[in-house]
């Protein structure tokens, strides 16, 4: 006898083999994962896609060498870096065939929209996300699954996640400019594409509007237009207003200013559907005060049919509804979900527009 235990199963030859290793690859896929985004992490810090793009042609792995603001001893594995970054689809190697000179490294459109001078660079949302404090709740996700805790934030942090902005400046400022740059992004599409949205409207509050990019972004392209951003006092501190744009700290739990038109772009999903009723409960006082009929403009994500959708498209969507999961008390909603918050909170009618890639306009009628 070795004394070695067997194990409780029979290794079967063949087939079955070839399916256990299988199985062991998936796992070190999926364990691995992080590693992608550690990864771009790492070459933005570097500034990669800015070196590449100020080069003005795709660059060889010397020609990068040279502009990186590397140590020399680490010189011999940035193409190693580059190698993964590539087959994530951020830089592509352009080879000229039959010619034995280096390939060339160039950039794709997700590192274009990487770019720190690009107006709608993600970059922000990419420095936000990864920092440490915003990932440091994903390894009490256990913890949180065992206690009472509202979220595995709270559990982390001691704090829930709104809060914790007020006493944390730093992370104030990285999640604001974060919540900018999507803005920046979604607005030039929205302004582009379905102006019409706001036709007929004379006054708008974002609730939860951030620093008030969105609004800003209203109130130039519609000039009839009076703006007000309501959010979290320790957000809109400090920040100046104008003759179209006003900012109002408060809580939308309480009050919501009134309006044409409420805007709530990448709210509801931070939120459970009793505390998303009670937000459009506010909005609805909002919008049909003075007798007027306004709407509720909504700017989230529509949970697609799994057969509709394509593989990066739903992985994505599971993603952010986990997210909501870890920062807040929210979810990711399908459409039936959508309709029964906005009937429940005693709105008529409400119509989708499908035109913000994974997010969707929804207007909501009194
Ligand atoms: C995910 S961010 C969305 C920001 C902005 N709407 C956008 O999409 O760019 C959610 C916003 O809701 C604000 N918020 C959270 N709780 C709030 C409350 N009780 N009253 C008003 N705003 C609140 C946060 O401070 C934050 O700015
Ligand atoms: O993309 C995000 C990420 C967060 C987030 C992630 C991890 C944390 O520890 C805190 C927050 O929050 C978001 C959010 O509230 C939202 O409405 C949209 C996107 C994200």
């Amino acid at each position: 006898m070795s004394g070695l235990r067997q194990p409780s199963f029979e290794l079967v030859p063949g087939e079955h083999l070839a399916k256990l290793l299988n199985a062991q690859a998936l796992i070190w896929n999926r364990i691995f994962n992080f590693i992608n985004s550690m990864s771009l992490k790492c070459a933005i810090q570097l500034g990669i896609p800015d070196i590449i793009h100020n080069h003005g042609k795709p660059m060889t792995l010397s020609e990068l060498l040279v502009a990186l603001p590397i140590h020399p001893t680490k010189a011999c594995n940035v193409s190693r870096l580059m190698r993964i970054l590539i087959h994530s689809g951020f830089f592509v190697a352009e080879k000229i065939i039959g010619n034995d000179q280096e390939e060339r490294y160039a950039l794709t459109d997700a590192s274009r929209l990487l770019l720190k001078d690009n107006p709608l660079s993600v970059t922000p949302f990419l420095i936000a996300m990864l920092d440490p404090v915003l990932t440091k709740p994903w390894h009490f996700l256990t913890a949180w699954f065992q206690n009472e805790d509202l979220t595995p934030f709270d559990t982390a942090h001691g704090k829930k996640f709104w809060d914790y902005g007020g006493h944390d400046p730093k992370l104030n400022h990285l999640f604001n400019d974060a919540m900018a740059s999507d803005a920046r992004l979604v607005m030039s599409v929205v302004i582009d594409k379905c102006s019409a949205v706001f036709s007929g409207l004379e006054s708008l509050v974002d609730v939860g509007g951030g620093t008030g990019t969105v609004a800003k972004a209203i109130a130039d392209a519609v000039p009839s237009m009076e703006c007000t951003v309501l959010d979290l006092p320790h957000v809109v501190a400090g920040l100046e207003g104008s003759k179209k744009l006003k900012y109002i700290g408060g809580d939308m739990f309480e009050a919501v200013p009134p309006a044409d038109a409420i805007l709530l772009k990448w709210i509801l999903h931070d939120w459970n559907d009793e505390e998303c009723i009670k937000i459009l409960g506010r909005c609805k006082e909002a919008i049909t005060s003075n007798d007027k009929k306004g709407k509720v403009i909504i700017i989230d994500m529509i949970v697609q049919n799994q057969k509709e959708d394509d593989e990066e498209s739903i992985e994505t969507q599971l993603f952010f509804d986990m997210v909501m999961m870890v920062m807040a008390t929210g979810k990711e909603r399908n459409e039936k979900e959508w309709a029964k918050l906005f009937f429940d909170a005693g709105f008529s009618d409400y119509k989708i527009t499908h035109i913000l890639g994974l997010r969707s306009l929804i207007e909501v009628y009194p």
